[in-house]
């Protein structure tokens, strides 16, 4: 009897993931991956042609199709579905003085939160559509529908050519756009059309219902309702209450889930629904593995020989901190921030300029955990920048508890076919597939190392 596979699809930042995966199991069969462009501004048909590249040979033998995507990402399409200008991405802070006019717009920060579940940064995508508003009136004008990235290719794949005709998304997207209610798990239209500078709202996708088939490809595959890349890791890795997944791909996140919505005022903590039908609380920051690139860049390395620097590094990195905000910071919101370096002297060295560039990245991680304000009973860790031998063997010291660094492998993708897989069967619950298989690494606290970042970190702010 031939096997059932399903496909799960990771459009992130930097390139598209494509896993084949027995639907019975959750085994993976084949994979492939395509690059996507850099800068933060990225016209959607690259996504596309990357999919392509990536699917070839793949996404044809899957009985159904799941989508994950980084989340946020304004794709404005026009009344005959065509793109409007290039998508602005999560990671795109043009729009941070747009933050408080949509603050304001929706009664201030408790009532924001309380509306649509945060306080949005500018990645969201509620930010991006009022700045369009300000800056390009005609293409705010133009736009007919608002999709995100992983809403897009979902209906790219559906063959869609019609703005607002079958577009769909599900409700861990939906959350992190700043114009849908996570309380009432339903799109606030009137959010969108206010954005926009107009009466009437903009065609938002219809919401899919987590495990439910959203659409099908012209050869008839299924397709799930998709989600944004975090929700679809969450998945993935089926985490349960207690669990916080720290990622470090090109963002950095932490998020655990929850039965209730979170309404946080400071805008720290992002309220997203995750896409069983919970909730999944989140925490940002825009700079994550490439701290460690820049550095070990700079100092000519690969990762390897990065790791093995920063390994032969003191604890404390000899008085030298980094704060590593080099493209400005979501969490804590510092869209104009760069980098500083404190405590450089005549006796710095490679291995402690390298130490001090993990140690910065882990220490906005443990910002980001001790943001959530859960107490983990296993942290978790995920995304490329965690392959990184320094990264594992340091986190514990940072962290303060064992860390489970996961085995190689795209969660993201993986929780996109699990998605598939489970509308597929018609079950009232995702299939069951055997836990992923992880390193538990420990280490003695190092609480010099975080007194030293944050001293840092608090004497910078408003630089
Ligand atoms: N061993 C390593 N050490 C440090 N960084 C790494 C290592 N392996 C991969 N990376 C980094 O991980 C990033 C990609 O991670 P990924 O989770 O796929 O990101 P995204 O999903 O945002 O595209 C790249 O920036 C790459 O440089
Ligand atoms: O904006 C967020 C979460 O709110 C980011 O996590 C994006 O979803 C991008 O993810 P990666 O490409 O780094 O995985």
């Amino acid at each position: 009897m031939s096997e059932t596979l399903v496909a799960g699809i990771d459009s992130s930042t930097q390139s598209v993931k494509v896993l084949l995966v027995r639907a019975e199991d959750g085994v993976v069969v084949d994979q492939a991956s395509a690059p996507h462009p850099g800068g933060t501004e990225v016209h959607p048909a690259a996504w596309w042609a990357a999919l392509q590249e990536a699917g070839r040979g793949l996404l044809d033998r899957a009985a159904a199709i799941g989508v994950g995507g980084q989340q946020h990402g304004m794709v404005a399409l026009d009344a005959d579905g065509e793109v409007v200008r290039p998508a602005l991405l999560w990671n795109d802070l043009r729009s941070a003085p747009q933050i408080d006019t949509v603050v304001e717009h929706l009664g201030g920060p408790q009532a924001c939160a309380d509306t649509i579940g945060s306080v949005p940064p500018a990645s969201f995508t509620v930010t991006k559509l009022r700045w369009m508003a300000e800056h390009e009136p005609e293409n705010a004008a133009r736009t007919a529908s608002v999709a995100l990235p992983h809403d897009w290719l979902t209906w790219k794949l559906a063959g869609g050519t019609e703005a607002g005709a079958d577009l769909i998304t599900d409700h861990g997207e939906a959350s992190g756009t700043g114009y849908y209610s996570p309380a009432q798990r339903a799109w606030l239209p009137e959010v969108a059309a206010w954005a926009l500078g107009r009466d009437t709202a903009p065609v938002l996708p219809r919401l899919v219902d987590p495990g439910a088939v959203a659409l099908r490809t012209p050869s008839g595959q299924v397709l799930s309702a998709g989600t944004g890349d975090n929700m679809a890791a969450a998945l993935g890795l089926a985490i349960a209450d207690g669990d916080v997944v720290v990622s470090i791909g090109t963002s950095g996140t932490a998020f655990c889930v929850a039965d209730a919505p979170t309404a946080e005022p400071t805008g720290s903590v992002s309220g997203f629904c995750d896409a069983t039908g919970r909730y999944l609380p989140l925490v940002c920051t825009v700079n994550a593995s490439r701290v460690l690139a820049v550095v070990g860049t700079l100092l000519g390395v690969d990762h390897d020989e990065f790791a093995r620097l920063a390994l032969a590094g003191e604890p404390g990195a000899g008085g030298l901190t980094l704060l590593p905000y080099l493209d400005g910071e979501r969490t804590p919101n510092r869209p104009d921030a760069t980098g500083v370096l404190r405590g450089l002297t005549s006796g710095v060295t490679r291995e402690n300029f390298a130490r001090a560039a993990v140690e910065s990245l882990l220490c906005s991680l443990a910002d980001a955990v001790d943001a959530l304000d859960v107490k983990p009973n296993r942290v978790l860790m995920i995304g490329g920048g965690s392959r990184n031998a320094a990264v594992q063997q340091l986190a514990p010291s940072v962290f303060g508890q064992q860390v489970q660094v996961l085995e190689p492998g795209e969660y993201v993708a993986l929780g996109a076919a699990r998605q598939a897989a489970w509308a597929l069967s018609g079950a009232a619950t995702p299939p069951l597939w055997a836990p992923a298989p992880s390193v538990a690494f420990e280490g003695e606290p190092q609480p010099r190392v975080r007194e030293q970042y944050d001293a840092l970190r608090d004497a910078t702010v408003g630089w």
